[in-house]
């Protein structure tokens, strides 16, 4: 399967490659340039990952690298409230973009090993994703640095491919 990881600027979504891929947890990630692709194989699915970055100078590049995956993954900071809103509209402006239509949206609530994170239906609500439509879409709370949830991300991931 080929997915594309997007969100906001520290999310998670290198740590999130780096785990799933190497089993690898750092503390200190440095923020993502333009983007890092990664080959993960797990069992017999191979994952083709493009890892994107989050500042906002390159998140007009995040549909580019959308376009044509079997799935996008959207990962937020589910401890970062203030930045819920502007990752709203990052996420919405992004896959009402025509060439998305029809993906297959995950969302991940990452950095649920911090006390007072925002769960699913939290994250549901401040995000509006019971507003999108024409896709599967679904929400995990999960986290890097505990690995907590990845068995049942890394199965959907997998489910994705053909
Ligand atoms: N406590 C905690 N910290 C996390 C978790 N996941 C990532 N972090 C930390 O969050 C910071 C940002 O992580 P990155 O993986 O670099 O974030 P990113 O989304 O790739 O950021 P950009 O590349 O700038 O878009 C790092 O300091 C990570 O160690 C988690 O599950 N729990
Ligand atoms: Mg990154």
């Amino acid at each position: 399967a080929e997915i594309a990881v997007v969100g906001l600027q520290a999310s998670g979504k290198t740590s999130f490659v780096n785990v799933i891929g190497s089993g690898q947890w750092s503390e200190d990630v440095v923020p993502t340039v333009a983007f890092n692709f990664r080959k993960v194989r797990k069992g017999n699915v191979v994952l083709k990952i493009w890892d994107v970055a989050g500042q906002p100078k390159f998140r007009s590049m995040w549909e580019r690298y959308c376009h044509g995956v079997d799935a996008i993954v959207f990962v937020v900071d589910s401890i970062d409230r203030d930045k819920f809103e502007t990752a709203r509209f990052e996420l919405h402006a992004l896959i009402s973009q025509p060439s998305l239509s029809g993906v297959p949206l995950l969302v991940l609530g990452n950095k649920n090993d911090i006390h007072g994170h925002t769960d699913v239906q939290g994250l549901i609500r401040a995000l509006q994703l019971d507003k999108i439509t024409g896709r599967p879409v679904s929400c995990y709370s999960c986290s890097m640095k505990s690995q907590h949830n990845l068995d049942i991300v890394l199965q959907w991931l997998s489910s994705r491919s053909h």
